[in-house]
């Protein structure tokens, strides 16, 4: 029992049922399961929106699956997701509201933090987002000289990035040719330097993105950027509010900055920064795509929302996604979760996922401080379909892990394809469709021999097969769609943490490094003393400096 009178998950009898039934299943094989029932392929599917999902190739029953809902209303799944939307301070270690729901909300919508209804100040950053995106796209917007912005370069990093890049690269085929919009995020010199040294300065706007405005990373390339600015334009500081803008939650350092508030685009503290690329995080993208796609991306989103708010249990898909990733770590022993977006556009895709899932539930204590005693979020991998398969694919097939994987695929290619480029699309999609068949079926024994392969080559080339994907397949990626599918892993990542009983939304982990960089530069710069440096970190300091010839 912890403070609030919950069982502890593994003491559930809810847990305990499915340690019994996965005991039963055993080596099931999905090839038993397809037998067993032939309107599996089409009777373990859900539809969202325009996302058609096939989880018909994942190692369970109707018994696991209605074992696993009962597990997910033991853990009052329901309950907490009913109070994240109501927007209840269910960030408990930061005591903060967690309402990304509300920053894509109609405006009509009623969502009260504090007693004050957010939604009038979302859609007024929205429209003030909207208004500078035209000015920009237009020309209308002009640079110090007076040229018109031709360059965007979006400086943050973690949520102030990953988002907003992202979906630039998803949606290419809606952008802007006439506009260059780059992301620069790592402290690395060289990010800032590829970004800009092509560019002219007097065409260029920075966007610097950061919630707190004092991430070291994103503080420095700003600076940098500045300096680079000005030098370039021969200007003084007087320029710098023609060519950058800030999303911020913290209008006292954007104004020490040099920014002009009245250029800064505000969102709120109860938006998580891996959570916040459809607020005004997402201005880059509005100004490449427009502010009607931009729109499209939220009703998008928001649908997904009403879907997991609504749908019952049976239906929903992002609970029964999160149950099954908890089945596969729990009873399966499943340490990784693979990510096989086959769409070229989605590159960045499994990048963004690895933060809105491995900083949300990469944690090993609950909500009440206590050690965890089960598997908390997976390492979450991957890498564009095809270039996939001739790289580590191999593993998944035949290695020892067991390595749970999405698959997303499209019908339609997207963009101004040439037609030769458009024919090839089916040929993607053959792989796309191939391959959840070899995972999940594998080829037998006898099936290779029946080939007429020598007998010692056997073991070599027989595939277990049993490795479970879910496919998710949509028309076409269009901003509404790639909205819908971030909302889907949102709330499936919101699944898990609710059923671990962890706080998805802080970030603890991630601030330890940052106060030990801030005590080690002067060791690298200085050679100081660095009080509590252990013997490994100081030899390797010492070799850096030799290296540096300092
Ligand atoms: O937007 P900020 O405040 O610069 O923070 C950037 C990122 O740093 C983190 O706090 C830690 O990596 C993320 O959660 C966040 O997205």
């Amino acid at each position: 029992m912890n403070a609030e009178g919950r069982t502890r998950l593994n003491q559930m009898p809810e847990w305990t049922a499915l340690g019994k039934h996965r005991e039963q299943l055993g080596d099931t094989h999905l090839r038993e399961l397809f037998a067993a029932d032939p309107g599996r392929g089409t009777g373990y599917t859900l539809t969202v929106g325009d996302l058609h999902l096939d989880y018909s190739k994942h190692l369970v029953t109707d018994e696991t699956l209605d074992l696993l809902r009962e597990l997910a209303a033991a853990a009052d799944v329901a309950g907490l997701r009913d109070a994240m939307f109501r927007g209840e301070k269910i960030n408990t270690t930061e005591d903060r509201a967690v309402l990304h729901t509300a920053l894509r909300a109609p405006r009509e919508a009623v969502v009260e933090v504090d007693g004050e209804n957010v939604v009038p100040g979302v859609h007024a950053v929205l429209d003030k987002m909207a208004a500078f995106s035209e000015r920009v796209r237009s020309g209308e917007w002009t640079g110090h000289t007076g040229r018109r912005i031709r360059n965007v370069v979006n400086i943050g990093i973690g949520g102030s990035d990953l988002g907003p890049a992202m979906a630039y690269g998803a949606l290419r085929s809606f952008t802007d040719r006439g506009l260059t919009v780059r992301f620069v995020s790592n402290v690395d010199g060289a990010d800032l330097h590829e970004a800009v040294r092509d560019l002219d300065a007097a065409e260029t706007l920075f966007i610097i993105a950061s919630k707190t405005f004092t991430t070291i990373e994103t503080i420095t390339n700003a600076t940098s950027a500045r300096d680079w600015l000005l030098t370039e334009l021969r200007a003084d500081q007087a320029a710098v509010a023609k060519h950058f803008v800030a999303l911020s939650t913290n209008a006292e350092k954007v104004a020490d900055f040099g920014i002009d508030t009245a250029n800064m685009f505000e969102f709120w503290d109860w938006v998580g920064g891996r959570y916040s690329f459809d607020s005004a995080i997402g201005l880059s993208l509005m100004i490449a795509i427009g502010p009607d796609r931009f729109r499209e991306l939220l009703d998008g989103f928001h649908l997904v929302d009403e879907h997991f708010r609504t749908a019952p249990a049976e239906a929903n898909a992002p609970l029964l996604l999160g149950l099954l990733g908890v089945w596969y770590g729990a009873f399966f022993d499943a340490q990784s979760h693979a990510v096989l977006p086959y769409s070229h556009y989605l590159s960045k895709f499994t990048a963004y996922l690895q933060q809105l899932d491995m900083e949300s539930n990469g944690k090993s204590v609950d909500r009440d401080g206590n050690p965890v005693e089960w598997q908390t979020g997976p390492v979450v991998w991957g890498t564009p379909g095809t270039n996939g398969q001739h790289a580590y694919y191999q593993l998944i097939h035949q290695g020892t892990k067991v390595i749970p994987a999405d698959f997303i695929g499209f019908a339609e290619p997207v963009g101004d394809l040439r037609p030769g480029l458009v024919a090839q699309h089916d040929l993607l999609m053959a792989n796309f469709f191939a391959q959840t068949q070899a995972l999940a079926f594998g080829k037998t024994p006898e099936e290779v021999r029946a080939e007429g392969v020598a007998e010692e080559l056997v073991p070599h080339k027989t595939f277990r097969g049993n490795h479970p994907t879910t496919t998710v397949l949509a028309k076409e990626l269009t901003p509404s769609v790639l909205g819908q599918l971030i909302a889907l892993y949102e709330h499936k990542v919101f699944v898990q943490g609710a059923i671990w009983n962890i706080d998805s939304f802080d970030q603890w982990g991630v601030e330890l490094g940052k106060v030990l960089a801030k005590r080690v530069e002067p060791a690298l710069t200085e050679g100081a003393e660095v009080p509590g440096l252990d013997e490994s970190s100081k030899a390797l300091v010492a070799k850096y400096r030799a290296l540096r010839g300092r």
